[in-house]
Formats: structure tokens, C-alpha cells, sequence
């Protein structure tokens, strides 16, 4: 039977260009790598394009921009019902073969929502920064949260950011502001509204702004969102081909660090209010360790977890700490946060 097809392929008149991965033919058609539209997702997709064609010869990559309800909606991501507002769009693209992968962002992706049947996430990309930034407008006298004046106006939409920075600063008042990281920015210094603005470090960097990180802030002052710093891959688990591609990208440390931090969400079972914090490393001697936080609105009350395992435990561990909180008190702090 092989021998018939490989004949029959023979004499047909094959599409160019084909790429070809350890013999076997990837697409005869364009590899199309879905994303979504935003200055930072671009920059992802591109690196994405460069590093699947240092894989494969004649690779065509195509990038194909989808525009999601979460770029769409201006108002309070929380009201748009339920989780993934950044993922639904492209989620369906990629199960109906529109395209053939996506990239995301690892912290866009619900971390208790089960992926769209027939998906797998093939490859997590070495893990960068994971620290939050502090911005201040063009122009402004102040380079550091702590010279800030009372009551000034702080801009971001991470509850988890907005917990954790009212815990240190209760006199701050943090606003939300929707939007990509670029127009974010640009709101900052045109509106002159806000004394600073907080967002992840390795956004800005993507997007070539990384000389407007006034200030880093610590893993000790802002404990980073489960997941943040990672790009991921998302394939259908039929297309062997692409999911071998992809897996090659991967990164098993970033892999064990993110299925800690998200089994410990997951099995925190909170809600798109919930501030949540988690952060997992490697220690010198080789362990896993695993910290996690749960905040109230305002930061005032909090569970706090901190547990080490070997590193073929990353589920375990994260279920642990998830346990280790909630006897601390992290669900009534999640369930008493209006949602
Ligand atoms: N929700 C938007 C989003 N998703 C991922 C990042 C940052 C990059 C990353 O952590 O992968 C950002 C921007 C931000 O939080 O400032």
C-alpha cells in the first residue's frame, strides 16, 4: 500500500515550496501561524517565524493576524463572560484548520478552562523576565513608586498587580487601562492622568520599549502572574508533523515551571477578579520551587505558600501549594471578591 502511494505521489505534480522535517513532508502549503493583531503579539509571531524557519528548511511561514474579543471589547475584561477573551478567536481558527498554529502568550491562556478538544500546547519558548516595571509619563520628576506622592493615580488592569501594590502604597489609587502595551503608553504620557504605570517587563521588551522601565520591581515586592514571560505554541495534536516541529522549541525547564504555576491555579479554582500570584524556579541543588499568593481586592489580607519538590513533581507540587493555600484561607479571600 505504501509502495502505491509513494508511486501515485510520484507522477503528481507536487505544490511548491515543500518543506521537509526528518523526512517527512510538512506542508506543501504555506504554514499558517496565527496570532493575535497587537504591536507585542506581532513581535511574537515574528520570532516564532524566524525560529521555525531556523528549523526547517524552506519552511513558508504566513502570519495571519486574528483579531479577538478581547482586543474588540474596550470595557472590563471580567464582563465579557467567562475566561480566554484573547484565545477564543484563534482557539477556533486552528480547530477548523484556518490556520495550523497559534502563539500566545502563556498568561493569556486560562489556566482551569480544558483546551479546545484535539489541541496541545507542543511548545513553551525559554521563559524571560518575569518582573513587573513601573512606567512614569514622559517628562515626569519622579523615577520610583516610593517618591510618588499620596494619592496619585496608578494605572493598570491586573488585579494582581493593583493587590499587591495597594499592600505596600494603601494611599495609591489604581485605575484601570485597557489596551495594547503601545497604546497604553501612549495614553500615559498624552493624558498626564496617571503617576506611573505598571506592566510586565518582558511586554515592553517584545515590543523594543524596554528603555521605559523606569523601575524593575522585585519578585519580593510583585510576585509575577502564573505563567508570565512564556510564549507558547499551540497545535492540533493530529498534525504530527507540526507538533514534532514545534516540540523542538521547547524548552522542558519553562515546561515544568508553567505546569506547576498552572496546576497550582487550576486547582485554586478562582475567577477572572482573583488576584493571584505564582512563581516557579529551579533551585542551585536542582529542586522545584514553587511560591504562591492569593490576595484580597486591596491586598489588605492574603495566603501565602511557599513548598519545594524534585522536578518530575511539577503537577504535585503545584496541587500542594494550591492545598497549602486554601488551608491558609485563600478561599474565602477568592470567594469573597465580587466576580
Ligand atoms: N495580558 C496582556 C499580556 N499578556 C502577556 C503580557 C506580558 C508578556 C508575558 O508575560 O508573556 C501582557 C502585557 C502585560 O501584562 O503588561
Amino acid at each position: 500500500m505504501a509502495e502505491i502511494e509513494r508511486a501515485t505521489s510520484a507522477v503528481m505534480p507536487s505544490p511548491a515550496p515543500v518543506a521537509v522535517y526528518r523526512g517527512r513532508v510538512l506542508s506543501g502549503r504555506r504554514l499558517r501561524l496565527g496570532s493575535r493583531t497587537s504591536p507585542m503579539a506581532m513581535a511574537q509571531a515574528h520570532l516564532v517565524r524566524d525560529l521555525l524557519a531556523g528549523q526547517v528548511d524552506g519552511l513558508d511561514v504566513e502570519i495571519v493576524g486574528i483579531q479577538t474579543s478581547g482586543d474588540a471589547w474596550r470595557g472590563d475584561l471580567a464582563q465579557l463572560g467567562g475566561k480566554g477573551a484573547f484565545l477564543k478567536e484563534i482557539d477556533k481558527a486552528l480547530v477548523t484548520g484556518q490556520i495550523d498554529m497559534a502563539v500566545h502568550c502563556l498568561k493569556d491562556v486560562p489556566g482551569d478552562v480544558p483546551l479546545a478538544p484535539g489541541t496541545v500546547i507542543a511548545a513553551y519558548l525559554p521563559r524571560e523576565d518575569v518582573r513587573d516595571v513601573v512606567v512614569f509619563p514622559t517628562g515626569s520628576k519622579y523615577s520610583h513608586l516610593d517618591d510618588l506622592p499620596p494619592g496619585s493615580k496608578i494605572a493598570t488592569s491586573a488585579v494582581r498587580r493593583k493587590a499587591q501594590l495597594l499592600r505596600v502604597r494603601p494611599d495609591l489609587h489604581v485605575d484601570r487601562i485597557r489596551g495594547n502595551v503601545d497604546t497604553r503608553l501612549a495614553r500615559l504620557d498624552a493624558e498626564q492622568r496617571f503617576g506611573a504605570m505598571i506592566l510586565a517587563g518582558a511586554g515592553l521588551r517584545r515590543i523594543g520599549m524596554e528603555h521605559r522601565a523606569d523601575q524593575v520591581l522585585s519578585l519580593e515586592e510583585m510576585c509575577p502572574a502564573v505563567g508570565a514571560g512564556i510564549i507558547c505554541l499551540h497545535v492540533r495534536e493530529t498534525d504530527e508533523a507540526l507538533v514534532e516541529l514545534a516540540r523542538l522549541l521547547d524548552d522542558p525547564v519553562t515546561r515544568v515551571h508553567a505546569t506547576a504555576e498552572r496546576t497550582m491555579l487550576h486547582s485554586l479554582r478562582g475567577h477572572c477578579n482573583s488576584p493571584i500570584a505564582g512563581h516557579c524556579t529551579t533551585t542551585p541543588d536542582g529542586q522545584l520551587s514553587l511560591l504562591g499568593m492569593v490576595f484580597s481586592r486591596e491586598g489588605g489580607t492574603f495566603a501565602y505558600a511557599h513548598e519545594w519538590d524534585t522536578p518530575d513533581r511539577a503537577p504535585e507540587l503545584g496541587a500542594f501549594v494550591a492545598a497549602t493555600l486554601a488551608r491558609k484561607g485563600a478561599r474565602a479571600i477568592i470567594d469573597g471578591i465580587p466576580h
